[in-house]
């Protein structure tokens, strides 16, 4: 029996949407409401989240038991954090802030079991193999890993052509915030600048035949992000749209009650 089919990596591939929320409330109970809710993955951010080990894996756990993929995305490509995550059974990663062709070859190895790469030899007590419950993971898991990285500053932008050109990545996600941040506009993502670049990457992305992804709030940003060949869109964000209903509530009813 081989690893379980990635039906993510395989969609991104062929173009196919796949329109995702992030999650940084952190918590099992919140990724099962979300699993529940429609979007095609999610997003799992141990960059920008409080989250460890343990509350990537009860979320992994929940999303699991529904029709949602979820896509982990470590604080840094470090060797160590990915080995975890894909033991804990995470089939697709978001590694943040890469910049060369170098630093992505580092992480294909980092997926890529010897003599291909790095990864170490311990599946058989890991969620991932089912608990050894899956005889030929170790050879079968590297095709159903999708490997994405996110290039989200000037350096990255100009090591793209180089970056694209690395064996075994699936695709490349443009990070807005910290694009812009680096082009002088921090906190505007929707500087037309920073929009430009954004256009301008996903769409050398796609012809490079690479899956382009991004994050945007924007519908009229994703639609044209669709448009210039993103197949991976982020939409949403848990934490906003909880705080944004928690204050709609809370505003409404002071309304109600004076
Ligand atoms: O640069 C970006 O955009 C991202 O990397 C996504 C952010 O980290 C996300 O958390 C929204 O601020």
């Amino acid at each position: 029996m081989p690893a379980p089919r990635n039906p993510f990596k395989h969609a991104i591939a062929e173009g196919q949407l796949q329109f995702g929320c992030w999650l940084g409330l952190a918590d099992p109970y919140v990724a099962e409401i979300s699993a529940g809710a429609g979007f095609d993955w999610l997003l799992v951010d141990g960059e920008h989240a409080p989250n460890d080990l343990r509350s990537i894996v009860g979320q992994l756990q929940v999303i699991a038991t529904r029709d949602t993929h979820a896509v982990v995305r470590p604080p840094i490509g470090e060797a160590w954090m990915i080995k975890q995550l894909l033991d804990a059974g995470a089939q697709s990663l978001l590694i943040p802030m890469v910049e060369s062709a170098d630093q992505a070859r580092a992480l294909v190895e980092a997926v890529s079991y010897p003599p291909h790469g790095v990864r170490g030899v311990g599946a058989a007590l890991a969620r991932a193999s089912d608990f050894s419950g899956i005889p030929d993971y170790l050879t079968t898991a590297r095709d159903e890993i999708c490997l994405l990285v996110q290039v989200e500053n000037r350096k990255g932008l100009a090591a793209l052509d180089d970056i694209l050109e690395v064996d075994g990545l699936d695709g490349v996600f443009i990070g807005p915030s910290d694009l812009a941040a680096d082009l002088g506009h921090i906190g505007q993502p929707e500087a037309p600048e920073v929009r430009r670049k954004v256009i301008d990457a996903l769409a050398k992305i796609a012809a490079a035949g690479k899956a382009a992804g991004v994050l945007t709030l924007d519908p009229g940003f994703q639609r044209d992000c669709r448009a210039a060949g993103a197949s991976y869109i982020a939409t949403d964000i848990d934490v906003l749209l909880f705080a944004r209903s928690m204050h709609d509530a809370a505003a409404e009813a002071r309304k109600r009650f004076s």
